[in-house]
C-alpha cells in the first residue's frame, strides 16, 4: 500500500454530513481540487499479467461523483474507456441475488472475507466452504456460474444487460482485452475446476470462466462507475435513467460484502480510512458508495501491491473526508 494512505496528511477540515451532498458548485470545486491534488502522484504499477492492460497510459486520471439526485461532478479523464475487471463482481452478485434470492446466493458462495489476494488458490484450500466471498475470483466465478440462463450465451446476456442497466447505457466488450485474458487465464480456469471438484461450481467450469472473462472485459468509464455506484447508493434505482435495477435489500447485502472484501486483503485498511464500501479492479478503476448519497468512480491505472489503484484510493479517501461520508462518523459530533 502507498505509505501516503497511512500518513497523517492535512486534508483540510473533516466534516460530518447529516443530509445529502453539499451544494453542487462546492462539490464541483472539491472534485477538481482532488484531481489537482493527486494527479502528480507517480506511485504504483500498471497491471501486466493480462497483457492488453499493460498498454494503458499511467497518466490518465479521472474522478466522477454522481449523487442520488443524478447530478454529475467530474474532473479529468472521466470518459476514457477501460475494462471493468473486478468491479463487475459486486454488480453481478447483486443481479444474481436479485434472481435467486440473497439466501441462496449466500449459501452457494459465502460472504466472509478471505484475507488473501484476489486470485488465491489457498483461500479455496484452507476454508471448508471453499468459496467465501463474491469479491475475489473464486467466489466471483461461482457467482457467474449461478447467473440464470440455459447456456453460456444466455448467462452472458443476463450479465451484460444487467451491468448495462446499472450504468444506464449499453456496455460493450473490449475484444482485445477479452482475448488477451482468455489466452492467459489458466489460473482462473484451474480454480473453477477445483471448485467443481468441491461441489461449489454451478454450471460448466470452463463456460463459467469464459463468461466471467467476458464480463471483466466490458468497457466502462469513471463516469459509468459513478452512476453504477450511485445506483447501489440509491437502493437499486439508477438515478440517471430512473430504472429500478435491483431491490433495496440486495443493495444492502452487496454493500456489506464490498465492505468486507472490496479491496481484497487491504479491505480493512480501506474501511479504516474511508468508512465506505468500495470495489477495485486491476485495470485501475475504483467505485465507492456512500449509501443514500451517491457513488464515486475513479480511473488511474497504476496499482499498489494488492491490485488497487493508488490515485483512486488517495482521491476517494480525500473526498470521503472532506464530504463527511464516513459511515462510522458520529452524526452528533
Ligand atoms: N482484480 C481484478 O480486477 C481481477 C480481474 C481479472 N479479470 C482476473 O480475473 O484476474
Amino acid at each position: 500500500m502507498d505509505s501516503r494512505l497511512h500518513a497523517d496528511e492535512a486534508m483540510g477540515p473533516a466534516q460530518v454530513s447529516t443530509g445529502h451532498l453539499p451544494a453542487d458548485p462546492d462539490v464541483d470545486a472539491l472534485v477538481l481540487e482532488a484531481w489537482e491534488r493527486y494527479r502528480g502522484v507517480g506511485d504504483g504499477k500498471v497491471a501486466d499479467y493480462i497483457p492488453a492492460l499493460a498498454r494503458v497510459s499511467p497518466d490518465l486520471f479521472g474522478i466522477c461523483l454522481v449523487g442520488v439526485n443524478g447530478v454529475v461532478h467530474a474532473a479529468g479523464e472521466v470518459d476514457h474507456p477501460f475494462s471493468i475487471q473486478s468491479i463487475s463482481k459486486p454488480f453481478v452478485f447483486a443481479l444474481v441475488c436479485q434472481a435467486l434470492g440473497g439466501g441462496r446466493a449466500r449459501e452457494s458462495i459465502g460472504v466472509n472475507a478471505t484475507g488473501l489476494p484476489f486470485n488465491s488458490v489457498m483461500a479455496i484450500e484452507l476454508n471448508a466452504e471453499r468459496t467465501m466471498n463474491p469479491m475475489v475470483n473464486a467466489g466471483a466465478i461461482a457467482t457467474t456460474s449461478l447467473a440464470p440462463g440455459a447456456n453460456a450465451e444466455e448467462r452472458w446476456r443476463f450479465i451484460r444487460e444487467g451491468l448495462s442497466r446499472f450504468a444506464g447505457r449499453e456496455l460493450a466488450m473490449d475484444t482485445a482485452v477479452y482475448e488477451s485474458e482468455a489466452a492467459t487465464n489458466q489460473r482462473n480456469r484451474g480454480m473453477a475446476r477445483l471448485l467443481q471438484a468441491y461441489g461449489r461450481m454451478y454450471s460448466d467450469p470452463d463456460e463459467a470462466t469464459d463468461v466471467y472473462t467476458r464480463q471483466c472485459a466490458l468497457n466502462v468509464t469513471a463516469r459509468d462507475l459513478a452512476v453504477m455506484g450511485a445506483t447501489l447508493a440509491d437502493g437499486g434505482v439508477n438515478p440517471v435513467t430512473h430504472e429500478r435495477v435491483v431491490d433495496p435489500d440486495r443493495c444492502r447485502r452487496v454493500l456489506a460484502v464490498m465492505a468486507t472484501a472490496g479491496l481484497y486483503e487491504q479491505s480493512g485498511d480501506w474501511l479504516y480510512e474511508t468508512g465506505l464500501p468500495g470495489k477495485s479492479g486491476v485495470s485501475g478503476g475504483l467505485v465507492t458508495i456512500s449509501p443514500g448519497k451517491g457513488g464515486v468512480g475513479t480511473f488511474s491505472a497504476p496499482l499498489d501491491a494488492a491490485g488497487n489503484s493508488v490515485r483512486g484510493q488517495l482521491v476517494t479517501r480525500f473526498l470521503s473526508e472532506r464530504l463527511g461520508l464516513n459511515l462510522f462518523a458520529s452524526q452528533a459530533a
